[in-house]
């Protein structure tokens, strides 16, 4: 369990620390755990219910049995992975159970579907009892395309994966050997280059001679690494040739002539060293004595061997790489395990073999050597990585990743006769899995790590409420900046607490407006303002002593604070107009709402949501062109649609007439990005609506959406997350000079957190 910090790690880039509270609400909030099933055919008809079920039902069934490849054209076979674990070694935490592995097992499931469009579901499997344990998966292997064996220790895995292999016709892979071999291997081979040593003659300890340590092992001497230049170790150390104390055929097969008996021993002249063991079994002195340019993969989880800022500590000569996200050079299976299946159930492999392995090695490592081109720029911390020790291999939410590893993966499948079906043309199978996955995961992703790189001060302007103080505990302890919580000091601490919430840390600042030494500047500044607007200096006093959008949005628009965060009690448009009072629009731009609906790996930008209730043609043209700014900042290339309830001129009528005269003032503009209208959501949408007209400009579906008024964008938005459709980011407020986002009332703790991200994000660097 990360470790319940309540100092923010100074000394490393990009990290992010989450506190046990945290990680406890994370999976009980809402519906327990991380994963549901939904249909995906509907069932809303006696019609739908006579197909999927009793009498329709049987034909596929009847078809199946006649022929079992059709299982993967009528079921969801071809496209469904069991995560499968005991719970004997979960992560680096030891023999558990199969129960306390299930949080794991429905991360690695999530995770398949998050990176890779595949289904999967995890089972916990009650037994040490390795026939038990075979016998149960056995006799699964018509419900799955794979198999993705998880946390069971050393050397039962090996048993285990070696018979079910044997006895299923569907790829069964170790992830914790397998996985990370392959992630390991792509790491060493760049780790290699950089340091200028060849594969025959670099000398390498393992510490851990379990699962992953083994499988790792095997994979390099396979690449081509001398077996004479590797040295094992245990908890009893060295494995050397003649040992008997702890031994298996699995550690007898790598164990070396060596007069080392001690880790300490074996690391002194070390060029590499892997550690697969356990926290903290590097010390210091290990480090110290090995070879030049040191090459240290600390690959324990949740905590590594050493940690990087203790490497740092004693040489700077080192490549560093640990199993964490929070570091740079994550060696970690989520890297391979999603990519890796992905491939193999499109070819429907009957097994994943070493061919396929090293495919996807190569193809790991070849990616960190390419340049990260600017769509992509963003899932990498805000900036562009280049090739060395701090980027040896490609993050998880690398977009990249999704066409490059399957495509390897298949290929090899193909070449080695692993495949039952080919793919005759990959390049085309490459730029239909890079449609697969979607951006927005590695955006919110680059949101977050660029905020990392540039904290800010972000007001906080409803902060006597308990839900944005947990939010704004979650912004310090992600290492996103300061938190400025506006309110009553006394009212503040007793909320906090009541509630349990330990106020006592580094980035919270609470502001009391009333005695505040801040007041008088900020009523000059509002009163400056409004003056000629109506209001009297009295109330500009009023505004600033007692409420607290007004005195937040002062403190961000005089700059005391880089962005603000309100919302959780006062409607939108009340908020807004609080707002406005104290920050002008940016030159150049219209203040609009934008929310991003994220369904079904689509996502869609929708504007405006919440500002012109009945715009204009100029103003739809308006929000057109901030919808698509917005899109391209988040590495989309815009294709907008012009909403109306007709489609090219059917049927007419006065409101779809302003869609049409916006269409033609965006002809007028020049603008870069492409757009039609005035269409309906359904041609908008679905391409082969869209066919239906093939003069429309649009290159493809439309993922920006301009709406023909508020009501009606409002309405879709909100229908669509109320009946669980889709995930709903926003609106995000743009077009103001300054940085403020307003949530939904009622907001839950991680929506203010977001948004506060968001605002700290479009606070600039
Ligand atoms: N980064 C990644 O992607 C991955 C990391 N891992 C990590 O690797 C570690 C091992 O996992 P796994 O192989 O599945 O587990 P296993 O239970 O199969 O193997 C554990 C091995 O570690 C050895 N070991 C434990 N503590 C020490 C120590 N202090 N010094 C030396 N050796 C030690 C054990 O020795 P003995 O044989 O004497 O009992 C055993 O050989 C875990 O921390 C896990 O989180 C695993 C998979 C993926
Ligand atoms: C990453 C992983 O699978 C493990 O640490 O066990
Ligand atoms: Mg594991």
């Amino acid at each position: 369990m990360p470790a319940n910090d309540k100092t923010p790690e100074k000394n490393t880039r990009n990290r992010a620390s989450v506190t046990e509270q945290e990680a406890l609400d994370f999976h009980s909030q809402g519906r327990p755990g991380k994963l549901e099933i939904t249909p995906t055919k509907p069932m809303a008809t006696q019609r739908d219910l006579s197909l999927a079920y009793s009498p329709g039902v049987a034909v596929p069934v009847l078809a199946i049995a006649a022929d079992p490849s059709k299982a993967y054209d009528y079921t969801t076979r071809g496209n469904m992975v069991a995560v499968i674990s005991n719970g004997t070694a979960i992560l680096g935490l030891g023999n558990l159970g199969a129960l306390a592995s299930k949080p794991v097992m429905e991360g690695k499931s999530v995770l398949f579907k998050r990176f890779a469009d595949v289904d999967s579901i995890d089972l916990e499997v009650d037994t040490e009892n390795v026939d038990e344990f075979i016998n149960c998966v056995r006799y699964l292997g018509p419900s799955f395309g794979g198999i993705n064996l998880e946390d069971i220790k050393a050397p039962e895995c090996f048993i285990i994966e070696s018979r079910l292999r044997e006895l299923m016709d569907i790829p069964v892979f170790h992830d914790d050997q397998h996985g990370t071999a392959i992630i390991a291997a792509a790491g060493l081979i760049n780790a290699l280059e950089l340091t200028g040593r060849d594969l025959k003659t670099t000398k390498l300890v393992c510490n851990g001679a379990g699962a992953a340590a083994i499988a790792c092992i095997e994979l390099i001497k396979a690449m081509g690494f001398n077996p004479a230049n590797i040295i094992l170790c245990d908890t009893k150390g060295v494995i050397y040739q003649g040992r008997t104390e702890g031994m298996n055929q699995w550690k007898s097969a790598h164990a070396v002539k060596s007069d080392s008996r001690t880790l300490e021993e074996a690391m002194k002249g070390a060029d590499v060293v892997f550690g697969l063991s356990q926290k903290g079994a590097f010390t210091e002195t290990m480090i110290r004595s090995m070879a030049d340019k040191p090459i240290i993969f600390a690959m324990a989880n949740p905590d590594p061997e050493i940690t990087p800022e203790e490497v740092a500590r004693i040489r700077d000569d080192a490549i560093m790489a640990t199993g964490r996200s929070d570091y740079p050079n994550q060696v970690n299976n989520v890297l391979g395990f999603p990519y890796i299946f992905r491939g193999a159930l499109d070819v429907r492999a009957r097994q994943i073999n070493d061919a396929m392995k090293i495919a996807a090695a190569q193809a790991l490592a070849d990616l960190a050597r390419e340049d990260v081109p600017d769509d992509v720029a963003a899932a990498y911390q805000g900036n562009r990585p280049r090739f060395g020790p701090q980027y040896i291999i490609p993050v998880p939410f690398d977009p990249r990743l999704i066409s490059a590893i399957p495509v390897a993966v298949a290929r090899a499948a193909m070449e080695s006769g692993a495949a039952r079906r080919d793919i005759t043309d990959l390049d085309a199978y490459g730029r239909e899995l890079s449609a697969r996955r979607d951006p927005i995961a590695a955006t919110t992703q680059g949101i977050y790590d660029r905020v990392r790189r540039f904290p800010k001060r972000v007001v906080f302007a409803e902060a006597e409420e308990e839900q944005v103080m947990r939010a704004a505990i979650s912004f310090c302890s992600q290492g996103l900046g300061t938190a400025i919580l506006l309110g009553r000091d006394d009212v503040i601490r007793e909320t906090a607490e009541k509630a349990g919430i330990d106020l006592e840390r580094p980035g919270i600042e609470i502001i009391n407006a009333r005695i505040s030494n801040r007041v008088d500047t900020y009523i000059d500044f509002l009163y400056a303002r409004l003056q000629r607007h109506g209001l009297l200096l009295r109330d500009v006093q009023r505004l600033i002593h007692h409420d607290r959008n007004h005195f937040a949005a002062t403190m961000v628009a005089v700059g005391d604070a880089d962005a603000m965060v309100t919302g959780t009690t006062r409607n939108y448009a009340t908020a807004l107009s609080d707002v406005r009072r104290c920050i002008d629009d940016k030159p150049g731009h219209r203040v609009i709402g934008v929310s991003i609906v994220v369904a079904r790996g689509r996502t869609i930008f929708v504007a405006d949501t919440a500002v012109h209730d009945m715009p204009t043609a100029e103003q739809i043209a308006d929000i057109a062109v901030e919808a698509a700014r917005v899109a391209k900042r988040m590495g989309y290339e815009p294709r907008v649609a012009l909403l109306a309830y007709s489609t090219f001129g059917q049927p007419i009528g006065e409101r779809s007439e302003r869609v049409r005269e916006a269409v033609k003032i965006l002809d007028g503009r020049r603008v870069d990005f492409e757009y039609d209208g005035e269409m309906g959501a359904d041609v908008a949408l679905n391409a082969s609506r869209m066919e239906q007209y093939p003069f429309c400009r649009l290159s493809g579906t439309a993922n920006v959406l301009v709406m023909p008024a508020i009501h009606s964008a409002s309405i879709a938005t909100r229908m669509l997350q109320e009946i669980g459709a889709s995930t709903l980011i926003g609106p995000l407020l743009v077009g103001l000079d300054k940085s403020v986002q307003i949530t939904q009332m009622g907001a839950k703790d991680s929506e203010i957190v977001n948004m506060a991200a968001i605002a700290a994000y479009n606070a600039g660097s």
